[in-house]
């Protein structure tokens, strides 16, 4: 029996991410909380001829408690999208409580679950899950991801772009590391499974470097104010979760890049903070999964100069939105959840 939940279920990422674990059968029982229309989405979701019995809750009649209940993974893509001209940070403002009273009721109700943290900014709301488990005295950071899974989505497409050939998407694996948003989220293209053409000269690798950096701004631009990725991450949130759910089947050998406190694997840790050469409390690197969650945290490995450049400009803003994360929750003057 596997529960998964997710949080922010009625949104524009909530719906086609809850279809789509509706649609995975190695889950059994699926929770919908939202402060708004889960009954409806749980209703028509129900219908799918599918394995996994559907529940949706609101905030009355302790909903949040009645969707975390029993929960084996939780799925958290509640929050407010950008729009044009603004960066993630300017989410942080209103994301960071909806995550603080979230990882409150989750700390309470499912503590041994599975985080997945989709709202941004991803890069300051995994620390402020984090430091509201600790409070709570059952933070485990072998269980607690960053979702940075479309970053990778995005690169096996615009990869397999260049190549000439998308049927080779699926199968195209590029490694991203760092965290995710504008310079942080750095693509390992010299590590990618399908070697670029060699007609992609210095310009154009820097051009695809920085669209892989910048996909999230290409979708919130086309869709004009009315949002961010929604499709794109909910195919790329039910992956992460699918992968998490077969690790702790006990299929092995599987590895992903997420954002993980490097409290996760301080073996791992030591040799990727070498590697930096600077202390991160938090790094998205390729990652081990197992039935308890984090096994190990890979090294970068062999990178090329120019992407050493680009985590060295990566550094100084991860530790900037760590900081801010953190200090949210062990800095704050009203200590009660708002929900
Ligand atoms: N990690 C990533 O790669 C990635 C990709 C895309 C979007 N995002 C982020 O995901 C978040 C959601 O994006 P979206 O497009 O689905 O937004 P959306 O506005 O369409 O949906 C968000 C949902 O959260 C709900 N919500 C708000 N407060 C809540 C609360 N306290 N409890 C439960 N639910 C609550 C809203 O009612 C809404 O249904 C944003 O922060 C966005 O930036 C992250
Ligand atoms: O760009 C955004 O704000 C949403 C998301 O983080 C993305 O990468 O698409």
């Amino acid at each position: 029996m596997v529960k998964a939940v997710v949080l922010g279920a009625a949104g524009g990422i909530g719906q086609p991410l809850a279809l789509l674990l509706k649609a995975n059968p190695l889950i059994t029982e699926l929770g919908l909380y939202d402060i708004v229309n889960t009954p409806g989405v749980a209703a028509d979701l129900s219908h799918i001829s599918t394995p996994a019995k559907v529940e949706g809750y609101l905030p009355a009649d302790d909903g949040l408690k009645k969707t975390l209940t029993g929960a084996d993974i939780v799925v958290i893509p509640a929050g407010v999208p950008r729009k044009p001209g603004m960066t993630r940070d300017d989410l942080f403002k209103i994301n960071a409580g909806i995550v603080r009273d979230l990882a409150t009721g989750i700390a309470a109700t499912a503590p041994k679950a599975f985080v997945l943290v989709i709202s941004n900014p991803v890069n300051s709301t995994v620390p402020i899950v984090a430091e509201v488990f600790k409070k709570a005295g059952v933070y485990d950071p072998k269980r607690l991801f960053g979702v940075t899974t479309l970053d990778v989505v995005r690169s096996s497409t615009f990869v397999a772009e260049k190549i000439g050939d998308l049927s080779l998407s699926k199968d195209v694996v590029v490694p991203v590391v760092g965290g995710h948003s504008g310079v942080t989220i750095v693509p390992l293209l010299s590590q990618s499974s399908h070697p670029l053409p060699a007609s992609v000269d210095t310009a154009s690798l820097d051009a695809l470097v920085n669209r892989i950096q910048f996909g999230g701004d290409e979708v919130v631009k086309a869709k004009g104010g009315a949002g961010s990725a929604t499709l794109s991450m909910a195919y790329a949130g039910a992956e992460f979760a699918s992968k998490i759910l077969r690790a702790v089947k006990g299929e092995e050998g599987i590895v992903a890049p997420s954002y993980v406190s490097l409290e996760a694997d301080p073996v791992g840790a030591a040799a990727l903070t070498k590697e930096l050469g600077a202390e991160l409390a938090y790094f998205s690197s390729n990652i081990e999964l197992g039935p308890q969650g984090v096994v190990k945290i890979n090294p970068l490995g062999k990178i090329t100069e120019a992407e050493q450049t680009l985590i060295k400009a990566a550094i100084p803003e991860l530790q900037k939105n760590i900081t801010t994360g953190v200090t949210f929750i062990t800095e704050a003057k009203v200590d009660e959840p708002r929900l």
